[in-house]
C-alpha cells in the first residue's frame, strides 16, 4: 500500500439512451444526473466525483450525441460531450446491448477529441439480453476495429459488473490532487438540480416530443429562516400550444409536475422545499444564444 493520493477524470459518453446518466447515479449511489426512458434527456454535462481509498475519479456525464443538424440547442449539446472528452484521463463509450456497436458508433468514436486517454466499450443494459447472447456480442464489438482498450458488459441498472469498472478505473487513476473536497459530490448548484428535476418530471409526464421542446431556469432561489428552500422555476417553452398542455385542464398537469419534482427534491436535499412554477413562451428559445448561454453552454457555440 502506497499513501500517494491518485485522482483523475473520466468522460462517459456515448449516443442517447444508452444508459450513461443511470450508469453515473449508480456509482455515485445517489440521484446527481436526471433519467428518463426517452433519448436526449441530459443537456449539460453533470459531473460526480467519486472517493475511494487514496483516490478520486472525477466522473463526467455527458449528453447524447447525435446528428446534430437541428437547432442551436442540439448542436451545444453535441459540443459540451465532445468536448467534455478533452483531457480526461479515460473515456467511457456506452452502447446498448440490445443494438451493439452501430456505424453510428465507430463515425462518432473516431472523432473524439480524446487524445491518448484509453477508451472502454461499456456494453449497457445486459440485463436485456439473454446471456447466450453476450460472447458473441463481445466477439463483434472486439472486431469493430475501433481501439477499445477493452470491452466491459455492464447493467447499470442492476449493477453488475458496475464494481469491475470502477475498479479498473480507480487502478488506472494517477498521482493527482483531490479535486473536490470530500463532502462535495458535485459541482451542480442546489438551483441547477432544482431545475433539472423539475425538467426530468416534465420528461415523464408530457407526450412525444414536448419535452424537448422547453427548458427550466430557476429564477429564484432562497433559504428560508426555517430550513426550508424556496425555488422558483420558470418553464420556457416555444410555443402556445406547448404551455396549455404543460399547464393542463384547470392546472393539473403544472400541479403534477410541481408535486412530483417538490417530493423528489426534499428527499434529494433533506429539507422542506417550496417549489414555484410557472410557465412561459419564448419563441425559438432552443436557438436563442443568450439564453443558451445562462443555462451554462459555452459562449463559443458554433453556429
Ligand atoms: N434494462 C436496463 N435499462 C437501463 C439500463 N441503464 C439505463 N436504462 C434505461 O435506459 C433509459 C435511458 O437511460 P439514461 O440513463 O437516461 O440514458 P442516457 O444515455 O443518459 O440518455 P441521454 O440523456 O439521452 O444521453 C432509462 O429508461 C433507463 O432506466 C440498464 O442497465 N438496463
Amino acid at each position: 500500500m502506497t499513501d500517494t493520493f491518485r485522482s483523475g477524470f473520466v468522460a462517459i459518453v456515448g449516443r442517447p439512451n444508452m444508459g450513461k446518466s443511470t450508469f453515473l447515479n449508480r456509482v455515485m449511489g445517489q440521484k446527481l444526473a436526471i433519467v428518463s426512458p426517452k433519448p436526449q434527456t441530459t443537456r449539460t454535462r453533470v459531473l460526480g466525483a467519486l472517493n475511494r481509498d487514496n483516490c478520486q475519479i472525477v466522473f463526467l456525464d455527458t449528453p447524447g450525441i447525435h446528428k446534430a443538424g437541428k437547432n442551436l440547442l442540439n448542436r451545444a449539446m453535441v459540443q459540451t460531450a465532445m468536448q467534455s472528452c478533452q483531457e480526461v484521463d479515460a473515456v467511457l463509450y456506452f452502447v446498448d446491448a440490445q443494438r451493439g456497436v452501430t456505424e453510428g458508433d465507430l463515425e462518432i468514436v473516431q472523432r473524439l477529441p480524446r487524445g491518448e486517454a484509453p477508451i472502454y466499450l461499456i456494453i449497457n443494459k445486459v440485463d436485456q439480453i439473454p446471456q447466450e447472447s453476450l460472447l458473441p456480442l463481445l466477439a463483434k464489438a472486439g472486431e469493430s476495429g475501433l481501439p477499445f482498450d477493452e470491452v466491459i458488459p455492464i447493467s447499470a441498472l442492476e449493477g453488475s459488473n458496475v464494481d469491475y469498472l470502477v475498479g479498473l478505473l480507480d487502478a488506472k487513476m494517477v498521482e493527482g490532487p483531490r479535486y473536490f473536497p470530500e463532502g462535495m459530490v458535485t459541482d451542480q448548484p442546489e438551483r441547477f438540480i432544482a431545475g433539472e428535476i423539475v425538467r426530468e418530471k416534465l420528461f415523464l409526464n408530457l407526450q412525444q416530443e414536448l419535452p424537448y421542446a422547453l427548458a427550466v431556469q430557476v429564477e429564484h432561489y432562497e433559504e428560508r429562516e426555517s430550513g426550508a428552500l424556496e425555488f422558483h422555476a420558470l418553464i420556457i417553452v416555444h410555443r402556445d400550444s406547448h404551455k396549455a398542455m404543460v399547464i393542463g385542464k384547470q392546472g393539473a398537469m403544472l400541479k403534477k409536475i410541481g408535486s412530483a419534482a417538490r417530493y423528489e427534491l426534499e428527499r434529494l436535499l433533506g429539507c422542506k422545499v417550496i417549489l414555484k412554477c410557472w410557465v412561459k413562451v419564448k419563441k425559438d428559445w432552443m436557438d436563442n444564444r443568450q439564453l443558451l448561454q445562462e443555462f451554462g453552454y459555452p459562449d463559443d457555440l458554433r453556429e
